[in-house]
């Protein structure tokens, strides 16, 4: 039985349950439940506070969490990055009130800055050889410089629209951050067999969703040309249709050259494009 912690409710958590299920792991949460078991994978579920979620697995007391970079990075605890997971897209960056006159990151010396990431930013002025006072509150940073708690702050930036709302800017970027599958190093080998199994049921929904499947009519004299164009997993399908001389061309395309491939296909002479989703798609 492998134990994963998952954020109890907030940014993380619709996500977290959203490509467990697409991945056939459903839990069975009843309101106000802590933990809670699947019917149909060995693997049981804590919901926690996102702050808590890298020491519950470095301790062993989860074997896996899904968890943001920025608190991964905090908390400094040695986990193993299973897999990056692309969802919960940020940035921790350094703001100041938007009628200050910033031109390097000298102007911090000197400065208190309000955020909930001491760690990160005590590290980064460092290296930056910065003196700053850095003032750790929980949460609500973007009040701080407002209220005269701060002179900046240090925290979550996704649309901006926080900062803008509290009269401050964006300076410098100091990381990025997407969600995490992370691991407590050395678990058994019958907890790794799992957690690889759901990597790989993540990598093919992940797939299936950067992917199309597309379908076309040909004449018989443009195949040749038409398949060039088309990548495929391995190479196109092309079957005969019932009227002569034409062809039927099936393949999968990604989203990246998804609009340019198919500008090229209406070129070459392609006739009756069909695109559809693609369920799963085995690697
Ligand atoms: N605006 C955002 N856009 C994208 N990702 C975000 C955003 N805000 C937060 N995140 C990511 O989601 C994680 C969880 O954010 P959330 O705001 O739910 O945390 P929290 O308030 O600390 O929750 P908890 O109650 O679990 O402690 C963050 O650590 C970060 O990685
Ligand atoms: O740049 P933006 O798109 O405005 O996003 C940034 C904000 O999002 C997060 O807060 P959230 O909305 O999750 O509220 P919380 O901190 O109260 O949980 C984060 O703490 C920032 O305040
Ligand atoms: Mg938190």
């Amino acid at each position: 039985m492998l134990r994963i912690a998952l954020q109890k409710k907030g940014r993380l958590n619709e996500d977290s349950m959203a490509l467990l299920k697409e991945a056939g792991i459903k839990f069975n949460v009843g309101s106000g439940k802590l933990v809670a078991t699947c019917a149909d994978f060995p693997i049981e579920v804590l919901f926690l506070r996102d702050d808590d979620i890298p020491q519950t697995v470095a301790n062993n007391v989860a074997d896996i969490g899904i968890v943001g970079e920025n608190e991964y990075q905090e908390k400094q605890y040695e986990l193993t990055i299973a897999k990056r997971l692309g969802f919960s897209k940020c940035r921790i960056s350094l703001a100041i009130p938007k009628e200050e006159n910033y031109t390097d990151l000298g102007w911090f010396n000197g400065k208190k800055v309000a955020t909930s990431y001491p760690v990160i930013l005590r590290n980064f002025f460092n290296e930056k050889n910065i003196n700053a006072e850095i003032h750790e509150i929980a949460g609500s940073v973007e009040i701080a410089p407002g209220i005269g708690l701060a002179d900046a702050i240090f925290d979550i930036v996704s649309s901006g629209s926080t900062l803008v709302a509290n009269h401050l800017k964006e300076v410098e970027v100091v990381m990025k951050s997407e969600a995490l599958l992370v691991a407590a190093p050395g678990i058994s080998a019958d907890k790794q067999a799992l957690l690889d199994e759901i990597i790989f049921r993540i990598n093919s929904v992940n797939a299936a969703k950067s992917n199309k499947y597309i379908l076309l009519n040909a004449p018989n004299d443009k195949v040749a040309e038409i398949v060039k164009v088309l990548p495929g997993m391995k190479s196109p399908t092309v079957l005969p249709l019932a009227q002569e001389g034409w062809s039927s061309i099936h393949s999968v395309i990604g989203d990246k050259q998804f609009w340019d491939v198919i500008g090229k296909l209406k070129e070459a002479g392609a006739e009756g494009i069909l695109v559809v989703p693609i369920e799963k798609m085995i690697l």
